[in-house]
């Protein structure tokens, strides 16, 4: 598992920031060569991967981030890279180079993208030549734009509009977006300049900036390896270069229509990313959360890079002027808040070959896992343990953080068919329990029953003896005792003794009586077994095998639920479904009023702060020039109605003493 890997790069003074400031004092202390500060802002150090300061080049910048993150890519890992900043900051600098301005590969200002190109094609090249061809590579390339919440197609000559999907075996995906196939850096560059045409193009018919919008550069990079044993290895690798839109907060007071919903969706998905960050942070840390991707369009399509199956990579990018210091200090507090989320990176890869080269490498993996497992069972579930069942080969961040969610799996299963296959098992589990359960009741009750007969036989035997020898008695009397003697009150006592005796043994059960007694105990048991429903549970032997079935066809979870029906059934079932549906919506609505309360009371707060800076450096102002910008630029932060009338009172009453 790693950690996000955060790299901050600070850009030139601008000639306007100076303009403003008057000073080239930077606002970012650097304290050693990875660790800052931001001294006007009273900030705590901040310590990330690799700090590029004012004269930091693009190559510097490319063997830092790109070249890695490429290297990922080739093994087949995932690869994302994030540009992250407020708008000026140098986002679209880092990532793409100069404005339009690429000359080709000896342009030394030329960004990580032209450059990533450069060393991933060089890096094919190599590979397919040490492999002697054995090794195929195939690069596709999709441009997106995300802008109001809607997915513009930029590579489509009619920049048409694409919808989000998810699926078992693809995970998320744009539907119908255009893929191009791509075979040198060359051919790639010509791709992404179309799609930054069509970007400027869709900005200026919308009549708006680009920085309000997100950006992502797709690429698809698969390779097909042919093996010794036959077999062909698949490779495949998505690698996502994102230039997010502007980080400040969009202001919302004297907005309305489109720029309201514009600035109102740009708030929210960035706010939404923030959320994402945070609950992914505390899952880092044990804590479990449920992580709202789908909460906007950037977080849902970028679920994997945030918080699963990547190798990621973010650029916050700074400015070093005075004025930006606030906005300089937010960006390094995300920042330092995403450095703390781990990811967990796989390979993704496929075997395709014929049936007897399939099977050969299925024993051969079976061998393996006899082995690992005779080596010790360090990742069984302790949920399963004890079970013949071993746990789900999937990342940490989908199985146990995301319960209920949306994670996927490499195996391309969402995690909510991962918790539906441990319920599964589970209950199979349970059905086990309870055999064993009732094994042992009946052989307890067999062993007194047992007990009970043999105690009622050895009973019957005295009783049927001691008849026996007074019967014998009775009949030696009667013959040789006088008429006198049979009417004797001891003849008497004998006649009433065997009345006693013959009404005792009526009395006593036979053992067909205890046969039956017996019967009807089973009877009682296995009526009391047919109550609990037992049987409608799945064997476990059953489900073991379904779930290996599941995990190498990828069937439905809710397909096998038909063959292994679940207690209780199904309309009940769907019932509590439906419920649960009911009061997870209602959870998201209260979730979505909880965030637009905190945006609030964050947004006053942030006013508040502003009006009290701003009477700060009202105070230590010493030229009218200082104090009218302080008024302006103060004026210029402040978001909320009630914050902009206080400041309004509070300039107009500031007296000027110079
Ligand atoms: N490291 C740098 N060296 C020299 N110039 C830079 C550097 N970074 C940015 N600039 C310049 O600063 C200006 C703003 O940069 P850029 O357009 O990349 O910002 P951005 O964050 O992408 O803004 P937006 O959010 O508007 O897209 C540009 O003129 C750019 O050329």
């Amino acid at each position: 598992m790693d950690n996000i890997q955060v790299f901050m790069r600070i850009r030139p003074l601008s000639e306007d920031e100076y303009k403003r400031d008057r000073t080239t004092e930077s606002a970012v202390r650097m304290l050693t060569d990875s660790t800052v500060s931001i001294p006007s802002q009273r900030t705590e150090n901040f310590t990330f991967d690799f700090v590029g300061a004012e004269d930091c080049t693009q190559e510097e910048v490319f063997e830092a981030v790109g070249k890695r993150a490429v290297e990922q890519c080739m093994q087949g890992y995932n690869g994302t890279i994030f540009a992250y900043g407020q708008t000026g900051s140098g986002k679209t600098f880092t990532m793409q180079g100069a404005r339009d301005e690429f000359t080709g590969p000896d342009d030394e200002l030329r960004g990580l993208i032209p450059r990533c190109f450069e060393h991933l094609f060089a890096r094919i090249a190599e590979e397919e030549a040490r492999y002697n061809g054995r090794v195929k590579y195939l690069c596709k390339a999709s441009y997106i734009e995300i802008y109001n919440e809607t997915i513009y197609d930029l590579l489509d000559p009619l920049i048409r509009t694409c919808a989000l999907r998810e699926d078992i075996k693809k995970g998320i995906f744009i539907d119908n977006v255009t893929e191009e196939t791509v075979q040198d850096p060359n051919e790639a560059y010509s791709v992404f300049v179309r799609g930054t045409t069509s970007r400027h193009v869709s900005a200026t018919s919308m009549n708006r900036e680009s920085s309000r919008s997100h950006s992502v550069l797709m690429l698809i990079i698969q390779s097909l390896t042919q093996m010794d044993t036959g077999l062909t290895e698949i490779r495949e690798s998505k690698f996502n270069l994102v230039d997010l839109a502007g980080s400040e907060r969009q202001k919302l007071a004297n907005t309305s229509g489109m720029r309201l919903k514009e600035a109102a969706n740009i708030n929210k998905s960035l706010s939404t990313l923030g959320n994402v960050i945070n609950s992914l942070v505390d899952i880092s840390n044990g804590r479990p959360r449920h992580v709202n991707y789908r909460d906007s369009k950037l977080t849902f399509l970028l679920r994997d890079s945030l918080g699963g199956n990547s190798v990621t990579f973010i650029i916050a990018n700074v400015s070093p002027a005075m004025c930006n210091d606030a906005e300089t200090a937010s960006t390094l507090r995300f920042a330092q808040r995403a450095k703390m989320i781990r990811n967990k990176a796989v390979v993704n890869q496929d075997m395709q070959g014929n049936v007897p080269q399939l099977q050969a490498e299925i024993s051969r993996l079976k061998l393996q896992i006899a082995q690992m497992r005779s080596n010790g069972s360090s990742g069984m579930d302790s949920s399963l343990a004890g079970s013949e069942y071993t746990v789900s080969p999937y990342p940490e961040t989908v199985v146990s953080s995301d319960p209920g969610g949306i994670g996927v799996g490499p195996a391309g299963l969402s995690s909510k068919e991962v918790g539906a296959m441990q319920y599964f098992v589970r209950l199979a589990l349970r059905k086990e329990r309870e055999s064993e359960r009732q094994k042992a009741y009946y052989s307890e009750k067999m062993i007194q029953l047992k007990f009970s007969l043999a105690r009622h036989r050895r009973h019957l035997q005295q009783q049927k003896l001691v008849l026996k020898l007074a019967k014998a008695e009775c009949e030696t009397l009667r013959r040789n005792a006088s008429i006198a003697y049979v009417a004797s009150a001891e003849n008497n006592a004998l006649r009433e003794e065997i009345t006693v005796l013959q009404a005792a043994l009526s009395a006593q059960p036979d053992s067909t009586d205890l046969i039956i007694e017996n019967f009807q105990l089973r009877e009682e048991l296995e009526a009391m077994a047919d109550r609990q429903a037992i049987r409608d549970l799945p064997d476990l032997a059953d489900a073991v095998e379904a779930l290996d079935t599941l995990f190498s066809s990828k069937v439905n979870v809710m397909d096998l639920k038909a063959d292994f029906p679940i207690i209780p059934d199904d309309a009940v079932y769907m019932g509590l479904e439906e419920k649960i549906k009911l009061k997870q919506d209602d959870i998201a609505d209260l979730k979505l009023q909880r965030d637009k309360l905190e945006f609030q009371i964050k947004s006053i707060e942030e006013d508040w702060q502003s009006v009290n800076e701003g009477t700060h450096k009202l105070s230590t102002a010493a030229t009218d020039e200082q104090v009218d910008t302080i008024i302006e630029k103060t004026m210029d932060s402040i978001v909320g109605d009630q914050a902009r009338d206080t400041w309004t009172a509070i300039s107009s009453l500031f007296t000027r003493t110079f």
